[in-house]
């Protein structure tokens, strides 16, 4: 086969990064992974693609599902004092994981599985990149086995392959029907086609009236998916002390009444966004964090001290008054831009003018080179609510219309999403 040019550059490019790296720069291990990503796949031929695409990817997701059941990423970590046979110490992150052999492996699964149907399972695993093999027989858990093993990673799992996987197969039945055109309505999608609610539920009404469970483990993603990205409050991306607490009364020693309410975390979900907010704060927080969200989804958040749980429809009109800021992360993105006006509407009458802040925390999309992350998730929401990101000039005309301005668009260097903030 004639040799690509194109390979040729992309080697180029990963061994200045693959040094970048190793010399610890900010961003090589992001451009790093994105020209090893470009190299794998202009390497690979049409039919290795076909079926790395369509039967591997799959059926490693197949194991991983199957392997929540048995508990193999427990049974792969192993007893903390297990020693003997042979076992080899493996350092992964910091943390050192233990090789196992099959036989120990199956026999601590739960429940029990055939030790040959185990040894399929792994050596897929390996093959994947989710456990290494070290031998024979033997294998050691990586960063991500060993996530398998928290309800948060296994919640995830069981959403997006139990509950959210089915509406994606639906497309062609949903696209054929709808003159493959895509949805708009949140009523009316793959998500409530194959749910059978078309027309009375959208999806986060669905979890509320007919599928609790499925809303709390929805919850759990959302945490995975924001637990690796950088914070719309880490140094670099927004500047929160400039933009927010110093211009709080009190702040400077000014008389305050303790009352103020500095954050309402709208749509804030588990509250995991607050939850870090506070950690990272803490004494200098001037005022109360308050998280919104539907009733049956406040109850579940485990928020602890310091932040107060409210059930807030918000399409109505915002109960707390003055706020410093309201944070809407993730929920502009979910709806149509009717929805949306809607939804930002319903601040403006508890804003304190010339001082209250609307923080929309988004992906605000290119209109070229948009990352997997976003056009993945771009997928997702037309899926599940007929929904559908937007460009900069979309977002813009869209808060204009619902009689806010944009003072500003805030973006860390390595984040695929922004900070849009309006007065
Ligand atoms: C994509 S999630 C984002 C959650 C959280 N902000 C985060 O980033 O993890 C959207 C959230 O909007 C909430 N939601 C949907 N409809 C709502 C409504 N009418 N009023 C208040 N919250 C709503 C959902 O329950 C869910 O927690």
């Amino acid at each position: 086969m004639p040799r690509d040019a194109g390979v040729d550059s992309l080697l180029r490019d990963i061994s200045q990064l693959g040094e970048a790296y190793q010399h610890g720069e900010q961003g090589a291990r992001e451009r790093l992974m994105s020209s090893c990503q470009t190299l794998f796949s202009s390497l690979m031929l049409p039919a290795e693609n076909m079926l790395m695409t369509q039967w591997a990817y799959p059926t490693h997701n197949a194991v991983i599902r199957l392997g929540l059941d048995i508990h193999l990423f427990e049974a792969l970590l192993g007893d903390e004092d297990a020693t003997g046979d042979g076992n080899t110490d493996t350092k992964e992150g910091g943390t050192t994981f233990k090789s196992q052999s099959t036989s120990a492996i199956a026999a601590r699964t739960d429940p029990k599985a055939e030790p040959s149907l185990v040894g399929r399972m792994l050596r897929h695993l390996a093959a994947m990149g989710t456990v290494r093999e070290t031998g024979p027989d033997e294998f050691v858990a990586t960063p991500f086995a060993r996530a398998l093993t928290l309800e948060s990673f296994r919640d995830t799992v069981l959403f997006i392959q139990d509950d959210y996987q089915p509406c994606v197969t639906g497309w062609p039945a949903f696209f054929a029907r709808s003159g493959y055109v895509a949805p708009t309505s949140s009523l009316d999608t793959p998500f409530t086609l194959e749910k059978g609610c078309s027309g009375q539920l959208n999806y986060f009404e669905f979890f509320g009236q007919r599928a609790p469970l499925m809303g709390k483990r929805f919850a759990s993603m959302m945490g995975v998916w924001s637990r690796d990205r950088r914070k719309w409050f880490e140094a670099g991306y927004y500047p929160v002390r400039e933009r927010l607490i110093e211009g709080v009364a009190g702040f400077r020693g000014e008389a305050a009444d303790g009352e103020e309410v500095f954050l309402v975390d709208v749509g804030g979900g588990s509250g995991h966004d607050l939850r870090q907010f506070m950690e990272k704060f803490r004494d200098d927080i001037p005022g109360k964090l308050i998280l919104q969200d539907r009733p049956e989804v406040v109850e579940l958040a485990d928020t602890g001290a310091g932040i107060r749980k409210m059930g807030h429809d918000f399409l109505s009109e915002q109960p707390i008054k003055g706020a410093r800021a309201y944070y809407l992360h993730s929920i502009i993105q979910d709806w149509g831009d009717e929805t949306n006006v809607q939804i930002l509407r319903s601040l403006i009458p508890a804003m304190k003018k010339g001082y209250s802040k609307i923080l929309i925390n988004d992906y605000v999309v290119p209109n070229e080179g948009a990352h997997w992350l976003q056009t993945s998730l771009d997928c997702e929401l037309m899926s599940t609510l007929g929904a559908r990101h937007r460009t900069e000039a979309e977002m813009r005309s869209m808060i204009n219309g619902a009689g806010l301005t944009v003072t500003g668009i805030f973006r860390h260097p390595l984040s695929l999403d922004c900070i849009v903030e309006l007065e």
